[in-house]
């Protein structure tokens, strides 16, 4: 890819981050733009613009489209707990539907040809399906995957009527951190089932809850499909390239499903520690099982994983853990340069 010039939105969070840093690691200019609510300054690069501004500022976000000419906006900015959208549905609405829809216009305003959009396997809720394909129904399980669902539909019009091209990328479990150890997941509260069960190895938590146990699945726990943040990363780069003449929707997981008791005993192998864990009740809004089919992205970019193997996540995740047990704080922080 020539040298590009991109606006990624929620740049300085858990999944924004790693794609901004693949992004400069293959040359490309970016500009991040971001509330840090949930993100940290510290995890952009001092090289990358920084713009610290909420999308709710719609003034803000024109005044930086107009500022072009862009080769693409990378949206991440959003709510994203299942748990939370919940108990606050029209949170979730307003939030990534609502501002993500402003966000898609003004893009449409500005002439942006490519646009990628941080989308979510909570799309699908419960299934039937071994693997979830691009064309498992959906099926939205809690007001967040419905309101990813939203703005999917209105990039599908944003193409049709005014030929804004992009790539809905359906993220299963993002998990692990640079390899590199220049970035890493930290997030107030924690809510994510690998940190969360490191923290307790470490002792740095009393217990890891269990949430359920009685679920339809081998051993009763919950599966998912983790995917390693820098495999994300580079699925975005790769989605880049294919949207220049058409939109595109992909899931991105590793196809493996592992259980919520695989990942404990994940953890115990790779820190040599034992995890303290207690039953608690089921989570409200979580499906049992959820693992990509992420046959389509494979054969339309040639993306593949590089970090699929479980124990290998997990180590990247327990190495920036290790370094950082205040997470970015345990850094200084930097300077926010803002417009
Ligand atoms: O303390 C905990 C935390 C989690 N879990 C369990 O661990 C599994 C994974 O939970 P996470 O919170 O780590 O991840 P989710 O699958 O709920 O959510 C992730 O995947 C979603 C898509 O399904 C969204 O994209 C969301 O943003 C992303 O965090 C679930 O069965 C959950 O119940 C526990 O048992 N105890």
């Amino acid at each position: 890819m020539a040298r590009s010039k991109f606006l990624v939105t929620g740049g300085a969070g858990y999944v924004g981050s790693h794609v901004v840093a693949a992004l400069c690691d293959a040359g490309h200019d970016v500009v991040v733009f971001d509330n840090l609510r949930t993100g940290h300054r510290e995890s952009v690069p001092d090289t990358v613009r920084f713009i610290q501004g909420d999308l709710q500022d719609h003034a803000l976000v024109d005044k930086v489209l107009a500022d072009g000419p862009w080769d693409g906006v990378l949206h991440f900015a959003a709510l994203s707990l299942v748990g939370e959208s919940m108990q606050h549905p029209f949170m979730y609405m307003q939030a990534n539907a609502g501002l993500g829809f402003a966000l898609v216009e003004s893009c449409v305003r500005h002439g942006v040809k490519r646009f990628v959009f941080s989308s979510t396997a909570a799309l699908f809720g419960m299934t039937e399906d071994p693997l979830i394909t691009e064309d498992t129904p959906i099926i939205p399980g809690s007001p967040y995957g419905e309101s990813k669902h939203m703005v999917e539909r209105a990039l599908l019009w944003a193409d049709r009527i005014h030929g804004l091209r992009s790539a809905c990328l359906r993220y299963f479990n993002a998990a692990g951190a640079d390899p590199g150890g220049r970035l890493g997941e930290d997030h107030t509260p924690e809510t994510h089932l690998i940190p969360l069960v490191i923290d307790a190895a470490l002792g740095r938590r009393a217990e890891l809850q269990l949430f359920g146990d009685d679920y339809p699945t081998p051993d009763g726990t919950c599966i998912r499909d983790y995917i390693h943040v820098t495999d994300l990363a580079q699925a975005h780069l790769a989605a880049l390239d294919v949207i220049r003449d058409r939109s595109v929707v992909y899931n991105v997981g590793n196809g493996h499903g592992h259980s919520n008791m695989d990942v404990i005993r994940s953890v115990e192998r790779v820190t040599g520690k034992p995890v303290p864990w207690r039953l608690a009740p089921r989570r409200p809004g979580d499906p049992a099982r959820l693992v990509a089919g992420a046959g389509r992205l494979k054969a339309e970019t040639g993306w593949a994983p590089r970090y699929a193997d479980l124990d290998q996540i997990v180590e990247t995740a327990y190495r920036w853990r290790l370094a950082h047990p205040q997470g970015y704080r345990t850094r200084l922080p930097a300077e926010a340069a803002c417009i």
